[in-house]
């Protein structure tokens, strides 16, 4: 399994005592699976992807069992974490200026992982990343390469940002509502390369979102989360027929329809 959660808990600290915000979590993501994650906005969702990556310090309380490729990263030490965070897994979260150095040139960010942690010439790196922009539906790809992230706008960056997780060629991507953010025909593109390197290098995704009917059509299965508990999981072609638990009825009630989703 490239991500296997099994009976996570966690609670943050707070000054009346622990608040429990997982409540024994457990999901897996196969090696070329595209797997779901839905639930109302405070659910978990993700708290899920962090506390699998162990990005919570003093403040969160975890239990049970988080492994990504094998390795448990509950009890992992530091060299151990930032291993398995540079070279297995792609984090890509909702806000991608918080993913980019500000003072540095767009090119420069995304090549130097490229090249310090991967090892990869620089000029193939240079092209890798020229290459990948350009797939992402980004127009003038060397002049982006040359600008820095305030000369481009959120729906630019978030393709960069895209780019960038896909360019170190991960096992598994943890997209925290990535694609949210883009307009529905860029949204399209860019699962389409997801979906890509799901197909041709067994690359495994976690994706979160609320949007119930991108999650029907791009899932093999969607896990639905209730005030961090996972209430109902479901094949994602047949979320919408399937869904018995109430909470799931209601997300879908409240799911704008197809035809509203693509005209907005
Ligand atoms: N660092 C933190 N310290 C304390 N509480 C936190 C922290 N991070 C998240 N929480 C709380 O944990 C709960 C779950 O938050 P989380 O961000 O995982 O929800 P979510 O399902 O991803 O929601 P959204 O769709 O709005 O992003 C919320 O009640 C949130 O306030």
């Amino acid at each position: 399994m490239l991500l296997d959660i099994s009976d996570l808990h966690l609670s943050f600290a707070s000054p009346e005592g622990p608040v429990p915000v997982l409540r024994g979590i457990s999901l897996a993501v196969a090696p070329g699976e595209l797997v779901g994650l839905v639930g109302e906005s405070g659910s978990g969702k993700s708290t899920t992807v962090r506390a699998a990556l162990r990005l919570y310090g003093d403040e969160a309380t975890l239990s049970g069992s988080a492994a990504i490729d094998g390795t448990e990263m509950l009890g992992a030490d530091p060299a151990t974490l930032r291993r398995v965070r540079a070279t297995d897994t792609a984090l890509i979260q909702q806000d991608p200026r918080a993913a980019l150095n500000p003072v540095r040139r767009i090119g420069d960010s995304l090549t130097e992982r490229l090249v310090r942690v991967h090892g990869r010439p620089q000029a193939e790196a240079t092209e890798t990343v020229r290459e990948l922009l350009a797939a992402v539906g980004l127009s003038q790809p060397e002049r982006r390469m040359r600008q820095y992230p305030h000369e481009l706008s959120g729906g630019m960056l978030q393709r960069v940002v895209i780019a960038g997780a896909l360019s170190t060629q991960p096992k598994l991507i943890l997209a925290d509502e990535a694609t949210s953010a883009l307009d529905v025909t860029t949204q399209a593109e860019v699962i389409a390369i997801i979906q890509r390197q799901i197909r041709e290098r067994g690359l495994g995704v976690l994706f979160i979102t609320h949007d119930l009917h991108l999650a029907a059509a791009i899932c093999d299965r969607v896990h639905v989360l209730q005030r961090g508990e996972i209430v109902e999981s479901l094949s994602g072609a047949r979320l919408f027929e399937d869904a018995a638990h109430e909470y799931t009825r209601s997300l879908i009630t409240a799911a704008p329809t197809m035809t509203r989703r693509q005209t907005q």
